[in-house]
C-alpha cells in the first residue's frame, strides 16, 4: 500500500532524528520539506518568530489548533517550562497518529496533550474535561475558516484572559481575511504582523500576534 506524506515525514524523523532530542525532530523535518517534500508545517523562518513569542511569554497553559504532523507542537512544547502544558487538537485521526510518534520521538509526551476531534466540539468542553481555566497562548493553525469562530468561541467559553496571546499562522498565505479583520478591529485585541515567508518557499506570509484584552 502506499504511504501517505505524514508517514514518510514520520519515517524521515526516525531514521535521522535523535530520539529525545526535539531540536534534531524539527531540523529532520524542515530538512524533508526543504529537499525531499513540501509540508504545511509553520517551518523554521515563522518557527523562529514563534519561538521568541513562546520564550517571551513563558505560557503555563497552551492550546495549539491543527496538530498536523506536530511539528509546531515539537517547537512549542520544547520551549515550556517543567509544568506548563500544551494541549493539541487534530481533527483527522491519521494525522493524529504520525504526530503522536513524532511527539514521542522528540520526548515530549509529558508535555502535550493531543486531542482528536473538532474544534467546535472541544472548546466548550476544555474547562471541564481538562481542567483550564484560561490559555495563556493559543496558536492557530488549522483550517483558515476556522479561525473566527473558534476565537469568538473561545471568548464566549471564557478561555481567555486579559493578556492571552493568539498567534495566528498563513494570515497572508493561504490567508486568513475575516479573522484578520476582526482581531485588527475589534477594541478587545492589540494586533500585531510579524512579516515573513510561507514556509520553504519565497512568498510572502506572516504570523498576526492579538493580544486579549479583557
Ligand atoms: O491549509 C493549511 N492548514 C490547514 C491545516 C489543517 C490541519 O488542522 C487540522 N484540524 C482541523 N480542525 C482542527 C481542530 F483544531 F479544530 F480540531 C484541527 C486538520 O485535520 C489538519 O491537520 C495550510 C496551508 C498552507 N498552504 O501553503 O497551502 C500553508 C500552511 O501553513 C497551512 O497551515
Ligand atoms: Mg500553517
Amino acid at each position: 500500500t502506499q504511504s501517505t506524506r505524514p508517514q514518510r515525514l514520520l519515517g524521515a524523523v526516525q531514521q535521522n532524528a535523535t530520539r529525545g532530542d526535539p531540536r534534531s525532530v524539527v531540523k529532520t523535518i524542515d530538512q524533508f520539506c526543504k529537499h525531499k517534500e513540501w509540508a504545511m508545517n509553520v517551518g523554521d523562518e515563522k518557527g523562529c518568530i514563534l519561538d521568541s513569542v513562546v520564550s517571551e511569554l513563558n505560557p503555563a497553559t497552551v492550546l495549539e489548533l491543527g496538530t498536523y504532523c506536530g511539528y509546531s507542537t515539537v517547537r512549542i512544547a520544547s520551549l515550556l517550562p517543567p509544568h506548563a502544558r500544551l494541549i493539541t487538537l487534530e481533527f483527522n485521526p491519521h494525522f493524529a497518529a504520525v504526530a503522536r510518534q513524532i511527539i514521542a520521538w522528540a520526548g515530549l509526551q509529558d508535555k502535550v496533550l493531543l486531542v482528536e476531534g473538532a474544534s467546535g466540539d472541544w472548546i466548550p468542553k476544555m474547562k471541564e474535561q481538562f481542567g483550564v481555566k484560561t490559555f495563556d497562548l493559543v496558536f492557530l493553525d488549522h483550517w483558515k475558516d476556522r479561525y473566527l469562530p473558534d476565537t469568538k468561541l473561545m471568548e464566549e467559553c471564557g478561555l481567555l484572559r486579559k493578556g492571552s496571546v493568539l498567534l495566528a499562522d498563513n494570515v497572508v498565505c493561504p490567508g486568513t481575511p475575516d479573522y484578520l479583520q476582526y482581531v485588527r478591529n475589534s477594541p478587545r485585541y492589540n494586533s500585531q504582523y510579524f512579516r515573513s515567508h510561507l514556509e520553504y518557499t519565497k512568498a510572502e506570509d506572516g504570523l498576526e500576534k492579538s493580544v486579549f484584552l479583557g
